[in-house]
């Protein structure tokens, strides 16, 4: 309905992968290829290629976003990065939530609201992923989940600050298992964290705010998601690995 407000955003999630070479690669062949993209282009990538991405995509449309955060500034958290070192290095975007952190390190909805707090202090753009794994689809309990993970993780985030926040709808058993949910699944839960933010916010917010679908997103299934009035772009992991893949789910974005 109110699409037109938004503008698209495809975002890639490279994960674990990459080493350096081949970083500066990938990045030289994608930015002939999305050189006339109409929508946003984002690159998430490991932070060992955080210097790469940024100097090698001067110049061009694609922005560079890290995987995660840490919540604090500074302090004895080994291991982890802060949001103002990012936003120093000249980091845009940030990814936080994601299901693997979750699922794999111990990511809580506190611990996510807390690294969205960090992210936004530091001035970046948050890519906020929530999204259910398939035990509680099967249970039913999808809606009332996504909207808990939704609401948990913008407390304290205030209207001026929604224009930094993209939501990238994940159901967890649609992530690399070449499984994708239908266009119809991921619109109705597009549609029910809208209407989340909606009620946290306004209707004026909700419109406004950028709503991502990710999990097994392909250059074949790409377009059949993104027509969907809820699905306002992707967060792309395997497919975002080859340029060719990449640059297809962007042209499909900029229809
Ligand atoms: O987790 C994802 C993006 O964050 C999706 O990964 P795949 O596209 O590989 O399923």
């Amino acid at each position: 309905m109110n699409k037109a407000l938004r503008k698209a955003v495809i975002a890639g999630n490279w994960k674990m992968n990459k080493n350096r070479q081949e970083a500066a690669t990938l990045i030289g062949e994608l930015k002939e290829k999305v050189a006339g993209a109409g929508c946003d282009v984002v690159i998430c990538v490991p932070y060992t290629n955080l210097e790469t991405a940024l100097s090698n995509t001067n110049g061009s449309n694609i922005k560079v976003g890290a995987e995660n955060c840490h919540w604090a500034k500074s302090g004895a958290f080994t291991g982890e990065v802060s949001a103002d070192m990012l936003a120093e290095m000249g980091v845009q975007y940030v990814i936080i939530g994601h299901s693997e952190r979750r699922q794999y390190f111990g990511e809580t909805d506190v611990t996510v609201q807390q690294r969205v707090r960090a992210a936004l202090d530091a001035g970046l753009t948050v890519i906020l992923c929530v999204g259910e794994m398939l035990e509680q689809r099967e249970q039913g309990v999808t809606s009332e989940l996504v909207a808990m993970q939704t609401k948990i993780a913008l407390g304290g985030v205030s209207e001026e600050e929604m224009a930094r926040i993209i939501i990238a709808y994940e159901p967890v058993w649609a992530i690399g298992t070449g499984r994708t949910a239908t266009a119809e699944q991921a619109n109705e839960v597009c549609k029910l964290i809208r209407d989340t933010i909606a009620s946290l916010y306004s209707q004026k917010v909700a419109d406004a705010t950028t709503i991502q679908y990710g999990g097994s997103m392909n250059a074949g299934n790409a377009a059949d998601l993104l027509a969907q009035p809820d699905v306002d772009g992707g967060l792309i992991g395997g497919a975002s690995l080859k340029a060719p893949d990449f640059a297809a789910i962007v042209e499909a974005a900029s229809k």
